[in-house]
């Protein structure tokens, strides 16, 4: 939201700095000296922005890259038009059409990081950080063709924090926010960088874990679930609890729907929970054993 605000401010500044330089082409009166200087691109509000830090989480895309390069050539641009009314020379047609050009491209490159920032905060949830539901189905159904092509087998895991019920009770739901919070970070220090965690709903997350086995997935998620019972997690003035969670466990399979592999890992989780919680159970798929491995 802070960097939308931040390019809405670049943007308004710099449609003004075009009406201020197109008087001062048009009706004379002279330039902005700043204008003139060759770090002109790094001065105006929308330059101090852009060169004031790395913004790794937006230089994903095509967009900030191009735009930071159109808005420099734009101002080079400007500074040469410039130059020319100070030395009492016509501009040129072409020169005026290359720098409006310049400056169209510098303005629909920075719509489009504006759509694309826009996009993403729909598909991202602000507590955690994780995927929400609004991309969850497409990218498990990626997986899920990738899974078929590669013949590698990949599982899903449903976690649901136990008794989170009571945390928002005795803490606060603010305090019941900070533990969602870190124990997503936790498991995002824990699981591999092409693993996807989702918020399924309130305390419920979904995980995806390709290329592993579902002996691989039990094996990890028992670990990470007798760490997560271990974990510290500080409460702002209100000291460190822990907290444990349940974890239910599908495989999927090119013949199954992806929402039906969810249905089974949501069944799996239940009997997690039905066994006592801080658990792992697998939705075991074999044959006439088809069910919970802990039923
Ligand atoms: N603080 C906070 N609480 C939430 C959020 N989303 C859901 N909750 C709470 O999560 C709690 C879920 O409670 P229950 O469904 O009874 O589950 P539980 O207490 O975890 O019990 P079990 O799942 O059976 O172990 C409710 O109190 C919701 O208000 C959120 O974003 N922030």
């Amino acid at each position: 939201m802070k960097t939308l605000h931040e390019l809405d401010a670049g943007s308004t500044s710099h449609t003004s700095w075009l009406k201020d330089l197109h008087r001062a082409l048009v009706c004379g009166g002279g330039a902005s000296p700043a204008d003139l200087l060759t770090d002109a691109h790094c001065r105006c509000k929308f330059g101090q922005w852009y060169y004031q830090r790395d913004y790794p989480e937006l230089q994903e895309g095509p967009w900030f890259e191009k735009m930071g390069a159109f808005h420099k050539s734009m101002h080079d641009n400007a500074r040469l038009l410039l130059n020319r009314r100070e030395n009492g020379q016509a501009v040129s047609a072409d020169e005026y059409d290359e720098f409006m050009d310049l400056s169209i491209r510098f303005k629909l490159e920075m719509s489009g990081l504006q759509t694309s920032i826009i996009s993403k905060m729909c598909l991202v949830d602000h507590l955690t950080g994780v995927w929400n539901r609004n991309g969850m189905l497409h990218k498990l159904q990626q997986e899920h063709e990738r899974m078929a092509r590669s013949g590698a087998a990949c599982c899903v895991c449903m976690m649901d924090l136990d008794h989170f019920k009571r945390v928002n009770d005795e803490y606060g739901h603010l305090a019941g926010d900070t533990v969602l919070h870190e124990t997503i970070a936790f498991f995002h220090g824990k699981l591999r960088k092409y693993d996807a965690i989702f918020r399924y709903g309130g305390e419920e997350f979904l995980f995806c874990l390709p290329s592993s086995t579902a002996q691989d997935v039990v094996k990890t998620m028992e670990r990470l679930c007798a760490e997560l019972a271990a974990y510290p997690i500080a409460l702002k003035d209100k000291g460190i609890i822990h907290i444990t969670a349940s974890f239910g466990v599908a495989v999927m399979s090119s013949d199954e729907a992806v929402e039906d592999t969810i249905e089974k890992a949501d069944h799996a989780l239940l009997c997690a929970k039905a066994s006592g919680r801080n658990q792992v159970c697998l939705w075991d798929c074999l044959g006439d054993q088809s069910g919970c491995d802990c039923e």
